[in-house]
């Protein structure tokens, strides 16, 4: 059986052989700075090619050339290798451990390292009349580009469509794009054994329309069998609307925070839309056309959020699990979103939609319950017949894999260099991708604090800020600049630069060389699913080498890894300057006691959180709500036996029936009728029941008292549950028994009353109606604006009367505010609370249709499990899932023609 991880790039990437060229033919332009690209770029001299891409930096560090130094030559003579080492330790090795946090430029971008065709795609256009014209004006830069090639490698151009470059022989190379930590996490429990068969599904991570078809199938193939890896291939148009557009423009800003109404913010734009739901329905095609029964599939991400249900739809009992590796944010952000129901469903078709945090949980079931207006409580999602679970698992990295990397010889020779050049000094140490989540601008303004406020640390504290890929936003590159320009004139000396700003990225070696070397590490994003390099560091700073141990992490309380590091770290406001700079004053003087402890703990929650305990975990959590699900599929819960029941009925005394009444024991009636139904054969069968003293029947309801003694006033030994549990009245008594204290009901009455009347106002056709200890605010299901409006009503109670233990839960076409503590369960444990211990009830069977009866049969169930009571039938008749014993598919009728035969019985007094 296999274990699909569909995530937007596979782990493995194609690098093509190069053509030979005619030089005579080559047009000068099209030849490369030959001298440049082969040049190192050594930091320490004034005037080569790093420079160009670097504020200051120390002298005698190497550094791989760069994706901007590589970008500005042809595409053609790109050098392949080099910078392949800021990603990797080994580049040749296909398995070997990969950077976490890889800091692509942009997709497409692997042409700077590998022979491979690159993205064109320009500045994600504003409108689609500006797509339009940037598609056109791309298309002609394409055939320019293949008539290039064309004439350069002395091939006939005729009608051949086919790009010479890429008619080459290839080698399969590990992929710079995508997840490094989700391919390290997948390959740690691969290599363990906690994951077996796994099937990489992904985009080979380049622009694909100018290699035909046969050559894409020859790939595939190779991917497939020497890989187990399935490749999708999508129109270069599909790639770049999805992923230029769609989700960098509009998914990850809003994901990260940066609110859409902000000007510049596109997330208003639709066009790309299309392009994402294409890309999704191509992955999901790949999964269905090579799913087999048992199979496991796990989607990642958000560049693939409507595959859940897309494979839902063609695989109804597929096992799926959906993990998002970003942030999720608040509702009210969320909400901004044009095709937020669209994004939302697409998820819930999975049966576990996984998170980085418990706050990302929460704020998924948040969001449903107020845009889907559907039941979520703290373990997941009702939806009209399924439940679909929600859970939260921090991913981690491979320690194990990090330790061996470190041994590397480069990696020590590295720490030999950086220990010597910063003799004497305190390094802290910093790696991100300038882009708008990371707060470096935030960071370096701290760190400007810093040195003014701390003068006496100016010539002794280096910040070596490495910042990758600036090429995403050049406005706050610009600004970045300005502030390190500030920084340099206002602080550096003759023999002292306190900020080391890199431009680019360094090699994987000299990254955990740094990390072993640093005095601290200074993360600050304004949002980030986790962080990983945050673990990387922890495991680097063991002392095994380098004369730096246990240095202390300054990390963003807005990112994923502060929530599991239990305030060992130093928690940092990424908008709190002061506090950033507190932090570094702080961490630099801390105690050798203080570090040692505060690491104890860092190190023991990165060794726990590994990646490849966060495969176990969810693998394990998949399975178990699988299994749950498919119990409560009302499809595989058994038929109620008859036959068995009345055995049971038989053999014992002191019976207790707790039975729902309408949807149950009779059809709805009307909301606003207090009659409810015809009852007349109910009330016999009931009657006939209670006339064995060994019997007790509850009728439990959301109707109010009065309205259940309407119904019921021929039965005066029946016992009643009014207002779903919030009133019992036991058989043997006129007396109600009422479980909310009035005064509290009232008081949150009335405020709730003021949030309802702003919804009735809105909604159409919508009315409150009043019970004693509840609210139920009705509305027309049918238009989507009232459902919404109703899951926002539902959320904005929920989020304003926590404290007065009041819940809010949308329905169907209804929300229903009612007291948190009581309930139809609290009212049935009442009632088995009141016989006498040695005359408990031996016999229970509780029937039901609708949410508020599952809490019931769960109840049940633990009688039974605890022995508490020796035979117990819990029945479903709704269509819903449900956590019931057996089911009775043909309803109320079905019910009741059991029930009559159990009355006809006639057992021994
Ligand atoms: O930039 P993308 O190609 O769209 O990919 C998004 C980022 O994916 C990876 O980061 C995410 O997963 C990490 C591991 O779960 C998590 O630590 C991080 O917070 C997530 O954003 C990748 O590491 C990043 O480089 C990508 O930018």
């Amino acid at each position: 059986m296999s274990n699909f991880h569909a995530a937007l790039f596979l782990p493995y990437t194609v690098d093509f052989d190069k053509p030979q060229q005619s030089q005579a033919n080559t047009p000068a332009s099209a030849l490369p700075a030959v001298s440049a690209l082969h040049r190192k770029n050594s930091i320490g001299s004034a005037n080569d090619a790093g420079s160009l891409l670097r504020d200051n930096a120390p002298s005698g560090i190497t550094l791989p050339k760069t994706p901007a130094a590589m970008l500005a030559q042809e595409d053609y003579f790109t050098p392949t290798q080099p910078s392949a080492i800021a990603h990797f330790l080994r580049p040749n090795d296909t398995k070997a451990l990969v950077r976490s946090d890889a800091h692509v430029p942009e997709w497409g971008a692997g042409g700077m390292f590998f022979n491979q065709p690159r993205s064109r795609a320009g500045r994600p256009a504003d409108t689609v009349l500006e797509y339009q014209k940037n598609e056109e004006r791309l298309n002609q830069q394409r055939e320019q580009s293949r008539e290039r090639a064309r004439s350069l490698y002395k091939i006939n151009s005729g009608n051949r469509k086919t790009d010479p470059r890429w008619e080459q022989t290839y080698r399969i190379v590990p992929a710079i794009q995508g997840n490094g930590g989700l391919t390290n996490a997948v390959r740690a429990a691969d290599a363990a054994g906690t994951t077996q068969d796994v099937l990489h599904v992904g985009l080979v991570g380049f622009p694909t329309d100018e290699i035909d078809n046969e050559k894409q199938q020859e790939i595939y193939e190779k991917l497939e069998e020497e890989h187990d890896a399935l490749a999708v291939f999508v129109s270069n148009k599909d790639y770049d609307g999805h992923y230029a557009h769609y989700c960098k423009t509009i998914l990850w800003p809003v994901f990260h925070y940066i609110i859409p109404d902000h000007p510049k913010s596109k997330a208003f734009l639709d066009h790309s839309w299309s392009f994402y739901r294409n890309v999704n329905q191509a992955f999901a095609d790949k999964i269905v056309k090579n799913y087999k029964r048992g199979d496991t599939i796990w989607v990642h991400d958000y560049h693939l959020c409507l595959v859940p249900a897309m494979i839902r739809e063609k695989l109804p009992d597929a096992k799926i699990g959906f993990f998002l590796h970003t942030a999720f944010p608040s509702s009210e952000v969320f909400r901004c979103l044009a095709a937020r129901t669209q994004l939302l469903e697409g998820m819930l078709g999975a049966n576990l939609v996984a998170f980085q945090t418990p706050e990302y949980a929460h704020h998924f079931l948040q969001t449903c319950s107020r845009i889907l207006a559907v039941e979520a409580i703290e373990d997941g999602v009702q939806l009209e017949t399924r439940f679909v679970n929600v859970y939260a698992s921090p991913i981690g990295v491979d320690p194990r894999k990090l330790a061996q990397g470190r041994e590397e010889k480069e990696v020590q020779d590295w720490i030999d260099t950086l220990t010597e050049r910063y003799h004497g000094k305190h390094v802290i140490v910093a790696r991100d991708k300038l882009d708008s989540i990371r707060g470096v601008r935030q960071k370096l303004l701290s760190f400007e604090v810093f040195l003014k406020k701390n003068p006496e640390w100016r010539d002794k504290v280096v910040l070596i800020q490495v910042a990758t890929s600036t090429r995403e936003d050049p406005e706050l590159a610009s600004t970045v600049s300005e502030i390190v320009t500030r920084i340099d004139a206002q602080y550096s000396t003759l023999s002292h630069n306190p900020l080391v700003f890199l431009r680019q990225d360094i090699s994987f070696h000299q990254y955990l060389a740094l990390c072993s070397i640093a005095d601290a590490m200074v993360i600050t994003s304004l949002r980030e699913g986790m962080n990983l390099s945050a673990h990387e560091f922890v495991i680097c700073q063991d002392g095994t080498y380098g004369n730096k141990k246990h240095s202390p992490l300054i990390l963003s309380e807005f990112t994923g890894s502060s929530s599991i590091f239990e305030g060992a770290e130093l928690a940092v406001n990424p908008w709190h300057y002061q506090g950033i700079a507190d932090a570094f004053k702080q961490a630099l003087e801390m105690s050798e006691d203080e570090k040692a402890t505060r690491y104890k703990k860092l190190r023991s929650n990165v060794l726990h959180h590994t990646g490849e305990f966060w495969v176990l975990n969810l693998t394990s959590k998949l399975d178990e709500v699988f299994e749950e699900q498919f119990r409560r599929d009302t499809m595989s819960i058994p038929r109620l036996s008859a036959s068995n029941l009345i055995k049971d009925y038989e053999l014992t005394r002191n019976r207790l029936f707790i039975l729902d009444y309408e949807g149950t024991l009779a059809n709805y009636g009307s909301i606003k009728n207090t009659v409810i139904t015809n009852v007349d054969r109910v009330i016999d069968i009931l009657s006939d029941i209670l006339n064995d003293k060994k019997n007790a029947v509850y009728v439990m309801s959301g109707r109010t008292v009065e309205e259940l003694e309407l119904a019921f006033n021929r039965l005066p030994n029946l016992g009643l549950i009014a207002e779903n549990g919030c009133f019992v009245r036991d058989g043997s008594s006129d007396e109600w028994i009422q479980f909310p204290d009035d005064e509290k009901t009232q008081t949150w009455k009335k405020s709730i009353k003021d949030i309802l009347q702003y919804y009735v106002e809105r909604v159409e056709g919508s009315w409150v109606e009043e019970h004693q200890c509840s609210l139920i605010f009705h509305y027309e299901s049918e238009a989507a604006s009232a459902s919404r409006q109703a899951g926002e009503c539902a959320n904005q109670i929920n989020d304003a009367s926590a404290s007065q233990r009041v819940r809010a839960i949308p329905t169907k076409d209804s929300v229903i505010i009612e007291p948190a503590d009581y309930d139809k369960s609290t009212a049935a444990q009442h009632i088995y609370d009141r016989y006498p211990d040695n005359d408990r009830p031996e016999f229970l069977f509780v029937a039901g249709n609708d949410r508020d009866d599952e809490i019931v049969f769960k109840w049940g169930q633990e009688l039974r499990e605890s022995s508490k009571v020796r035979c117990v039938t819990t029945v479903t008749v709704g269509e819903r899932n449900s956590l019931a014993s057996a089911t009775l598919p043909n309803g109320t009728t079905g019910l009741l023609s059991v029930l009559n035969k159990l009355s006809k019985i006639k057992t021994a007094p």
